[in-house]
C-alpha cells in the first residue's frame, strides 16, 4: 500500500497572501472539503497546500521524474524516506456557530463497528509525555538547545500548558516543520475564545468571582513565565519564539485549548502525553458526542472514529466529549465556552433544604444510566424525548434525600421545595442583569470581542440553569405534593 495516494484536490488553493487574512481580526477560515471522488474514497488535506513548498506534503514524485526504462522499485523500502500525510474520509473543514469544525459531508448509515473518518499520522503532532523525563514525539528538539532547558524548567505536575506552548513556538519556528504551515489555521487571538487573553473588563463581565480569579492567577502565571525565560540576556533563538507576552500567552491558549490527552505507545514504550493533533483539534465539544479518539498503536496514528451504531447526515457537525464530569466553569477555564445542556453543571444551594431524590426523579422519568435519561417532555427546550442535560443538572444539583434515610413528611418536604426555589430567586436577584437581557446583548452583538461574548453566554448560561431548578421544582410541588 502506497503511503501517498494519489489523489485529485476539490478545492480552492489558498496562498499565503490569503492565509495573512486571518490575522487581521477577520473570523474567516477557508473551509476543506475530503469528499470521496468517484475514483478515490480518501482526499488528503495535503491538497490544500499544493502549491506551497512544505516539504511535509510533498508526494513522492517518483514516477514523474522516473524515465520509463528504469526497474519498478519495491514501494515499500521507497516509503521509508516519505513522511505519511493526514487522511480523512467523507468529512469537511469549515466554519459554523463555535468556530472551526468537521461536518459530515455525505451520509454515514448506522454501522456495527466504529468507523474512521480521519487518520493522523504521530510525525505531524507535536507531543510531550506527561511525566519525566520528557519525551518528545516526534523529538524536534536538537541536543543543547535553550528550549529544553525552558521546558525542563516546568513544573511536572501543574504546567504542561507552559511546556506545550514552548514547544509550539518552537516548532513554528524550525524550518520546514509541519505547523510552520498549520499555524495559519488556528486561531488567531481576536478568534481565540480562551480567557487567558480576556481583559479586566471581560473577566469582571462573568459575574463569577471564583472563576475571575483563577483566570487571572493563570495569567499571571504565564506572563511570570516568559519575564523569567525570555528577559533581555535571553539567547536570540529563544528570543524570537515569543518577542512579547501576548505572543506566549496565545500560545498557552492554543495548548489549553487544543491539547488532547492520550495515552499513547509508541514501541515498548506506554506514554502518557499531552498532545497537539492538528485536524483532530478543529473537532467542537458536545455531551452527546458522535465520535471518539483511539490511537492505533501499529502505525502509530490517532484515529477519529464515529461511534458505533450512530447515523449521521450530510452537513451533521462531528463532535467529541473534551472532558467528562465538568461543570461549566471547568470548560470555560479550559477552553471558553460553556453550555446550557451541561448535564454536570451545578447551582451551590447553602441551606440545610432537601427534597426526596427518587420522586424528584419519577416526575421527569429520569432513571438508569446517563445515556438512558428520559422525562416526560415538559422541561425540554426542543421538545424531543431526550431529557434536556439541564434537567439532569437540576436533578443532580438538588440537595436531596431519600427512603432510609429521612421519613417523607409532605410539609417538611413542601417547605423544602419552597426554601430551594427561594434561594435560587435571591441567587438570580444578585446578577446585574437578567437572563432575558443578557440574550438581547447577544443578539445585538456585532463586533465584540470572542472572550467578551463568551463570558456573556456564561453568566447567562448559570441564570438558565437555575430558572430550570425553579421550573422543576415547581413541577415537582405540582405532581407530587400537590
Ligand atoms: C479544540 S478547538 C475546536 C476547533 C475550534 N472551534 C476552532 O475554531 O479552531 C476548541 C475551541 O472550539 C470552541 N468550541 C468547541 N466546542 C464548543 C462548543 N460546544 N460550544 C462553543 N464553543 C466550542 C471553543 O472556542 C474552544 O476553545
Amino acid at each position: 500500500m502506497a503511503s501517498f495516494p494519489l489523489y485529485k484536490p476539490t478545492h480552492t488553493i489558498f496562498s499565503n497572501t490569503q492565509f495573512k487574512g486571518l490575522r487581521n481580526g477577520f473570523f474567516w477560515r477557508p473551509s476543506y472539503s475530503f469528499e470521496a471522488l468517484p475514483e478515490n474514497k480518501v482526499q488528503p488535506i495535503r491538497a490544500l497546500v499544493a502549491k506551497s513548498p512544505f516539504a511535509l506534503f510533498q508526494p513522492p514524485q517518483v514516477e514523474e521524474e522516473s524515465p520509463s526504462e528504469l526497474e519498478p522499485v519495491d514501494p515499500d523500502f521507497y516509503k521509508i524516506g516519505y513522511v505519511r500525510s493526514m487522511r480523512a474520509y467523507g468529512v469537511q473543514f469549515k466554519e459554523g456557530p463555535d468556530g472551526f469544525g468537521v461536518y459530515a459531508s455525505k451520509d454515514v448509515e448506522p454501522l456495527r463497528r466504529p468507523r474512521v473518518i480521519m487518520e493522523i499520522p504521530l510525525e505531524l503532532m507535536l507531543t510531550i509525555s506527561k511525566k519525566l523525563p520528557w519525551m518528545f514525539f516526534p523529538d524536534i528538539i536538537p541536543l543543547d538547545h535553550p528550549i529544553f532547558d525552558i521546558i525542563n524548567s516546568t513544573n511536572p505536575e501543574t504546567d504542561w500548558d507552559l511546556r506545550l506552548a514552548s514547544l509550539l513556538l518552537f516548532a513554528f519556528d524550525c524550518e520546514g516543520n509541519f505547523w510552520q504551515l498549520y499555524g495559519d489555521f488556528l486561531p488567531s487571538a481576536d478568534e481565540c475564545t480562551s480567557l487567558l487573553l480576556a481583559s479586566e473588563e471581560e473577566l469582571l463581565e462573568l459575574q463569577d468571582p471564583n472563576l475571575a480569579s483563577t483566570i487571572r492567577k493563570q495569567q499571571q502565571r504565564a506572563l511570570e513565565f516568559w519575564h523569567k525565560h525570555w528577559h533581555s540576556e535571553a539567547p536570540l533563538k529563544i528570543k524570537r519564539l515569543a518577542r512579547d507576552p501576548q505572543r506566549f500567552i496565545w500560545a498557552v491558549s492554543i495548548a489549553q485549548s487544543r491539547c488532547i490527552n492520550m495515552q499513547m505507545r509508541v514501541g515498548a514504550l506506554n506514554q502518557e502525553a499531552n498532545m497537539l493533533i492538528p485536524y483532530a483539534d478543529m473537532l467542537n465539544h458536545s455531551f452527546e458526542p458522535n465520535c471518539f479518539f483511539h490511537w492505533r498503536f501499529k502505525d502509530r496514528m490517532l484515529e477519529v472514529l464515529i461511534n458505533a451504531g450512530h447515523r449521521v447526515r450530510k452537513g451533521d457537525e462531528m463532535t467529541v466529549n473534551y472532558m467528562s464530569s465538568q461543570k461549566n466553569d471547568m470548560y470555560m477555564q479550559r477552553y471558553g465556552f460553556s453550555s446550557p445542556v451541561n448535564p454536570w453543571d451545578e447551582v451551590q444551594f447553602s441551606g440545610n433544604a432537601r427534597i426526596h431524590l427518587d420522586s424528584f426523579l419519577s416526575i421527569f422519568n429520569i432513571s438508569g444510566l446517563r445515556e438512558e435519561y428520559y422525562h416526560n417532555n415538559d422541561l425540554s427546550t426542543d421538545g424531543n424525548t431526550f431529557v434536556d442535560g439541564a434537567v439532569i443538572a437540576a436533578a443532580r444539583t438538588l440537595p436531596s434525600w431519600s427512603d432510609g434515610d429521612v421519613p417523607p413528611i409532605p410539609s417538611v418536604e413542601r417547605e423544602a421545595v419552597k426554601e430551594l426555589q427561594s434561594e435560587c430567586q435571591k441567587m438570580l436577584a444578585g446578577f446585574v442583569t437578567t437572563s432575558k437581557q443578557d440574550q438581547k446583548l447577544l443578539d445585538s452583538m456585532t463586533d465584540a470581542t470572542r472572550t467578551f461574548e463568551a463570558a456573556i453566554r456564561y453568566r447567562l448560561h448559570r441564570k438558565l440553569l437555575m430558572e430550570k431548578v425553579i421550573k422543576a421544582l415547581d413541577m415537582y410541588q405540582e405532581k407530587i405534593l400537590f
